[in-house]
């Protein structure tokens, strides 16, 4: 990709975290830097306790790093007031969980157009849900509430709120954590036509080789610093993309768990 025709739209430089807990400090990062070219997805990869989340919480600008900075957009989250950050967030920003985090009282399409009533839009276009919700083959589920739905279509409803504002970026923190394999394969599948047919920028948060397959690239985190990035191009499926994983970190998977220490 042409950097000067693209220009990269999520820079991180030297980001370090530490988080304080009484008189004990852990350091979660130390010192990360990437950049993510719009249309790009993105994996990030590592044991437990690597800095994966707070990694993403940082970019999301859900909390603030000790040091470095984040710019999305073209925006550096750390010049935001704490009030003018919620509302870059909300505009610019999509965030996908694992717990799916829908409100249970609500139907699909208001979980959905949710974040626009939240940045105070009071005449919603409904095309635009129709046209999300079409993409992500959930139009004929807009009138349901979560309960009525199955993991996998609240995880597409999840996925159509964090897109309804036309973020610059989504972030999704292991959103096939709770879902079937199966099931949660379509979501990838659904995660990668985003990028392909919407030019859609995602940054995954993930364990699971299956998942961050369906890249473009993977960062791999260890003890709160980028210990590699590699293209997912020669590691196209999740048995090839486990073993080269496995190298980098010498951990060794058996299933989707990880096993060893690095
Ligand atoms: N709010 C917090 N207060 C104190 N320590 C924290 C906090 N959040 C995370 N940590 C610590 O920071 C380190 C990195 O945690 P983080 O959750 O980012 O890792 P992770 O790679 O996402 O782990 P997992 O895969 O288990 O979710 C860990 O040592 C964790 O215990």
């Amino acid at each position: 990709m042409d950097a000067s025709s693209n220009p990269e739209i999520t820079r991180v430089e030297q980001l370090s975290k530490i988080y304080r807990q009484g008189d004990r400090e852990v350091t979660a990062l130390r010192g990360v830097s990437l950049s993510i070219e719009p249309g790009e997805f993105v994996a990030v990869m590592g044991a437990s306790g690597s800095g994966k989340s707070t990694l993403m919480h940082l970019m999301a600008g859900l909390t603030r790093p000790t040091t470095g900075t984040v710019t999305i957009d073209g925006q550096a989250l750390a010049s935001l007031s704490d009030r003018k950050l919620t509302h870059f967030r909300r505009r610019r920003i999509g965030l996908v969980f694992q717990a799916f985090n829908l409100i249970p009282s609500l139907t699909a399409r208001d979980n959905i157009l949710f974040p626009l009533y939240a940045a105070g839009h009071k005449d919603v276009d409904d095309s635009t849900l129709l046209e999300l919700a079409g993409q992500l083959g959930i139009a004929d589920r807009l009138g349901h509430r979560p309960d009525s739905l199955s993991g996998g279509e609240q995880q597409r409803v999840a996925i159509a709120r964090a897109l309804i504002t036309n973020p610059a970026i989504m972030f999704a923190d292991e959103p096939t954590g709770s879902l079937d394999s199966v099931t949660g394969q379509s979501i990838c599948e659904l995660l990668r036509q985003l990028c392909d047919r919407e030019s859609r920028t995602i940054v995954v948060v993930t364990h699971e080789p299956s998942v961050a397959a369906w890249a473009d690239r993977v960062v791999v985190l260890r003890d709160g610093a980028v210990l590699s990035e590699f293209a997912t191009a020669d590691h196209r499926d999740a048995h090839s993309l486990a073993a080269h994983y496995q190298q980098l970190v010498g951990q060794q998977f058996v299933g989707q768990q990880l096993v060893g220490s690095p």
